[in-house]
Formats: C-alpha cells, structure tokens, sequence
C-alpha cells in the first residue's frame, strides 16, 4: 500500500522499519515497514499476540529504543517534524511535554524511594518551570483528582508500595498527563490489572482523550479491550499490519484469517473458556520468519500461492486495507 502522510495527523508513520543487532548474522527486522497515521483526539488501537513488534513500534516512536535498537528506515512525522532526524536532545524535550507514554507496570516506572506528591511535582517542574511550590502541589492534586484518586491530598503523600496496581498505574497516569502532552501511548496499560480496575483505567483514558482531544495509540494483546476504547485498529503480526480498520468494520466485517483468529479466541460473556478456539501453533520467530505470508503454517486458508510472496495491504473498502491474497473468507477452507 502507498501511505501519504496525511496534512491533518498527529502522528505519521511512514514506511517504518526497526532492526536489531544479532550477532554475526544480519539485523533482525522487528518492525517491517510499518505506516499509519494518529489525528489528534483519536485513539489508534495496536493489537497483535506477544512478539510481533507492538512494544517495539511504540518504542521506536518515542525515541526508547535499547539493546542497539535502530530506525533503519522510513520516517515518523509529529506534527509535520521528522522524529527520525533529530538528535536525542530534542527528543528528549519532546518526551513528556509532547507525547507521554504509560506501561503495563507502573511499579517499574514509579520511583518507590519517592512520594507519589513528588514525583508528579517533578514531571510538572520539567514542564512549567516556573510556577510557585504552592501553585505545583495544587496542580498536583488537582492532576490525582483527574484521574480520580479518591482522597487526593492523602494519596499524594504515600509512596508507591502503598497503593494498589490499579491506584500506581492511576498515578502514572497522572505524571503523564502532567506536560499536556498530545499524543499518549499506552503498552498493555490495563493487562496488569482485575476485570473491575480495567474497565475503569480504560473508561478514565477515553474520558482524558475525549475531554483533551490527546491522540492515543493503545497497545494490547487482548482485541476485547479493543472494542472498548479504539477509534481504528491496527492489528499486527510478525513486525507488519496485516489488518487496518475502524474499530466497527474491524469487527463487523474481518477480513484477514489472523484478525478472524483473534476474535474467536476472545472470551466475551455469552462464551465460556471451553468453548473458545485458540489460533492453532505460536507466533514465528521474528528472526526466522515463514517465506512468503508468515501466517500461512497457521492459517486455515493457506494454500501454495501463500507461500510464494508475503501479500500486499490490500484495501478491501473505504478505510480498511487487509494483507491476505483471501481476505474476508471466514475461518472455512479455501475452495480453490
Ligand atoms: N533487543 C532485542 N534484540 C533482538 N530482538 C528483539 C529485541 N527486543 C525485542 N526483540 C524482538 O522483537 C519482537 C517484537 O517485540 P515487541 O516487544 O515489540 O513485541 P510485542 O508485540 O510488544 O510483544 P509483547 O506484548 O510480548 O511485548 C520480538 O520477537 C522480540 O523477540
């Protein structure tokens, strides 16, 4: 598919490719030519199993890459200024003030040696330096209110361990908020948490987006949260999208094997455990991927032409673009 950088995005990601070292052999490609676009105020849901390059992709948006991690090709807009191109200085002034980021684990984020008061005042004096002790610790308060700490005042003085998974990742939402950034990624922010809690850090990030129009890319395994919050899905498997649509065509009308795979394998209240249907196998090595489209070993479609080359982003109708030479035939075999 040929991706333009739309005028009007937050965020453009165009043609994205991530590597890592490996050690005598050739790079690894883990995000392998990746495009698409945030507008400000939408929530962009990535969704794929463990491994196929969510963490990395958003990793690579922030600037976070570790272990010798690097941009090996194409390029990412914010707000029209290449990110790729600058230095980890003006990155650096970006994180926070600009795009933010929150984790499935707040605990590892979160500075336990720190009052939660603190550190909130902290990310706040990076942003507004200038602004009177007193005035900061009402920001504060008022920031743990927005995310709807009960009894702010006494909450701020606690150190991490005395909360709960649910209160730490309600603070760490907090200390990302505190530079109004526009644009939040959050990894698996909800995947550490109890079915209650969930619900409520998603129902506060829909609030905060809605409210703040910030742009939020959504990372997660787990396509039933998905349904809850995204605005467009973008699924991923083996470093590429293989599915991209609004969160109602997504499920309405899937088109790719893998997505239908995805959404038989959700629980939702009518089914019960026994009755769900895991995609069969496991996700490939990254680094020995299947030729031609890397599903096909697992894919109930896949005949020989599968494995002669991987498929292009197909768009199948306004908005939704499919990589499968099959799209939209069900989970049934492939009459050829
Ligand atoms: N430092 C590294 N060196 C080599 N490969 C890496 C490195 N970090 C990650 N990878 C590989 O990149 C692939 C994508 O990782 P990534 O963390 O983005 O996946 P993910 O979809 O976010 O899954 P998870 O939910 O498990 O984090 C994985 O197959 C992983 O093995």
């Amino acid at each position: 598919m040929t991706h333009d950088s739309h005028q009007d995005a937050l965020l453009s990601v165009n043609h994205l490719v991530t590597q890592f070292p490996a050690k005598g052999k050739k790079n690894i490609t883990v995000v392998d030519d990746i495009s698409f676009d945030v507008k400000p105020g939408e929530i962009v849901a990535i969704v794929g199993e463990s491994g196929s390059g969510k963490s990395i992709t958003s990793q690579s948006i922030m600037g976070l890459l570790k272990s010798g991690g690097t941009i090996a090709n194409g390029e990412i807009l914010y707000q029209g200024h290449n990110l790729v191109e600058m230095s980890k200085k003006e990155r650096r002034k970006l994180r926070g003030k600009e795009m933010s980021m929150i984790f499935q684990e707040p605990m590892s984020s979160l500075n336990p040696m720190l009052r939660v008061k603190t550190q909130i005042a902290e990310a706040l004096k990076i942003h507004v330096p200038k602004q009177s002790p007193k005035e900061r610790m009402e920001k504060v308060i008022e920031l743990l209110k927005q995310v709807e700490i009960p009894n702010a005042e006494t909450v701020a003085t606690y150190f991490p361990h005395q909360l709960s998974g649910g209160m730490r990742q309600r603070v760490m939402i907090a200390i990302a908020l505190a530079g109004e950034p526009n644009l939040l990624i959050a990894d698996e922010p909800t995947t550490a948490l109890d079915v209650t809690t969930q619900a409520q850090i998603l129902a506060l990030i829909k609030d905060l987006n809605s409210r703040n129009g910030t742009g939020v890319i959504f990372i997660t395994h787990d396509l039933s949260v998905v349904a809850d919050i995204a605005d467009r899905v973008l699924v991923m498997y083996a470093g590429k999208i293989v599915e991209e649509a609004t969160v109602y065509d997504l499920f309405e009308n899937p088109q790719h094997p893998y997505t239908m795979g995805l959404m038989k394998a959700m629980p939702t209240l009518e089914t019960q455990s026994d009755l769900l249907d895991p995609i069969p196998g496991n996700a490939p090595d990254i680094a020995n991927k299947p030729k031609g489209c890397p599903f096909h070993p697992r894919c109930p479609l896949a005949t020989e032409k599968c494995v002669e080359k991987i498929p292009e982003l197909n768009p199948i109708l306004n908005d939704h673009s499919a990589r499968c030479i099959y799209p939209g035939k069900g989970g049934n075999n492939h009459e050829q």
